[in-house]
């Protein structure tokens, strides 16, 4: 079976629905989807209060107070934030006011310190306050019962910051998914360990938790598992309890010990599709258990897996998150370099990209093959060139995945 990237695509999101929202304290709802309309139960001011730290006065007992002609009031009290002094200002009379704290009845404007001889018992004033001013009036930012936040909101520092300005404690949001990650094969170790002939170190279990822990999940990283199918069974099956959406990775091509493929597909769940794509030509997507998990058995070629992460898994995160858009924003960009493209498939080039004056541009790192890893770290960037292309020249325009931008 063939599909192309978009029919592919279409499987998985088809098959992914958004995990159902619960309530979580305040700052564990940060980077979530906001799941409900929130309604302020409180105004914002609450009360009138002074926006300086000053006198609050009437401003008429002010009239024509200047530097030549000061007027002094006695202080009859003084209120700091926090405080509610059932002190009256009536007139001819002040009372000492800090920035924040409830105005006092009876006054109108407040006097900042700075006109003033800042006296504690008395007080000469050399300018004359406008009617109201400096005073922060209760309910000219917001209303109780005004709608302050949308449902599907992203939660980011300025949305916690308004939750926790009207008192909510909790919010309902869709939680972080739970995400799974096997790294299959017999010659992978952990790094850290002495490798033997023909051993290697894992490293696409700590490419995909990296990439699905930036993307939002709690990642279950359970490391390496060998290419036997019951062993692989078990561990899938074991670790279908604590999962949302399962990533393995290795053992779906055609080797004699590609034995993913061959447990899975006995499942019936799980298609093993060629993916018009290059690299993440061989993968698999579908189903596991009671729950019907979703999962992805991506390739082991590093770069394969992380291309694929970035096509499919990527989306299918954000869609078990309730975040819209699913896809990765593009920019479009200038290509630097020249290369060959396969015809009839996609492919994702890894890349260096930088933004200037004449827009984005993009210049190519670490070759094709998806078995170089060692430009990936230098990349910023997918080139992504469409199937019916086979050669780009430097100078072409194309489109570009930023891999560092945050989607939302
Ligand atoms: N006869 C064919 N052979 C291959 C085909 C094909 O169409 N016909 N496709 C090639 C392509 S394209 C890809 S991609 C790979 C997919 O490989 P598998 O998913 O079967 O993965 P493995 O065979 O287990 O490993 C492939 C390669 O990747 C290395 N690897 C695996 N896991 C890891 C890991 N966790 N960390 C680092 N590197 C890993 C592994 O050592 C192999 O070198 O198949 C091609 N072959
Ligand atoms: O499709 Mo493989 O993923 O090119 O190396
Ligand atoms: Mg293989």
């Amino acid at each position: 079976m063939r599909r192309s990237v978009d029919e592919h695509l279409e499987v998985v999101l088809g098959r992914v629905r958004p995990l159902p929202p619960f309530e979580q304290p305040l700052m564990e709802a940060l980077g979530l989807v906001l799941c409900e309309d929130v309604i302020s139960p409180v105004s914002l001011p609450g009360f009138d209060n002074s926006a300086m730290d000053g006198y609050a006065v009437r401003a008429a007992d002010l009239a024509g107070a200047s530097q030549e002609n000061p007027i002094t009031l006695p202080v009859v009290g003084e209120i700091a934030a926090g405080r509610s002094e059932p002190i009256v200002v009536t007139g001819g009379t002040c009372v000492r006011i800090m920035t924040g704290a409830p105005m006092p009845r009876g006054a109108d404007s407040v006097v900042p310190v700075e006109w003033t001889d800042g006296g504690a018992a008395t007080v000469r004033i050399t300018q004359t306050p406008a009617l109201g001013a400096s005073v922060r009036w209760a309910g000219e930012d917001l209303r109780a019962g005004d709608k302050v936040m949308d449902a599907d909101t992203v939660l980011g520092p300025r949305q916690i910051a308004v939750l926790a300005a009207v008192g909510r404690a909790r919010v309902k949001v869709r939680p972080r998914p739970r995400v799974v990650i096997v790294s299959t094969g017999a010659e992978l170790r952990e790094p850290g360990s002495r490798l033997g002939e023909g051993q290697i170190y894992d490293s696409n279990s700590y490419t995909l938790a990296a990439a699905a822990r930036q993307a939002g999940a709690v990642v279950y990283r359970v490391g390496i598992v060998d290419d036997d199918p019951k062993k692989i069974m078990d561990t899938l099956s074991d670790q279908l309890v604590r999962a949302d959406l399962v990533i393995t990775s290795g053992g779906v091509s055609k080797g004699v010990y590609d034995v993913v493929k061959e447990v899975l597909t006995k499942l019936g769940t799980i298609d093993f599709p060629e993916v018009a794509m290059q690299p993440g030509k061989p993968q698999g997507f579908g189903v596991m258990g009671d729950d019907e998990v979703p999962i992805f058995t991506l390739p082991g070629n590093p770069v394969s897996a992380y291309v694929s992460f970035e096509v499919f898994v990527r989306p299918a995160l954000r869609k078990l998150m309730g975040a819209m858009p699913f896809g990765r924003q593009a920019v479009q960009g200038v290509v630097m370099d020249a290369f060959t493209s396969p015809p009839g498939r996609r492919q994702f080039v890894r890349a260096a990209a930088t933004s200037g004056d004449e827009g984005w541009m993009a210049s190519t790192v670490g070759g094709h093959g998806s078995h170089l890893l060692g430009g990936l770290s230098r990349s910023n960037a997918l080139i992504v060139v469409p199937e019916d292309v086979t050669a780009v020249r430097a100078g072409d325009q194309a489109e570009l995945w930023l891999l560092d931008e945050e989607t939302g």
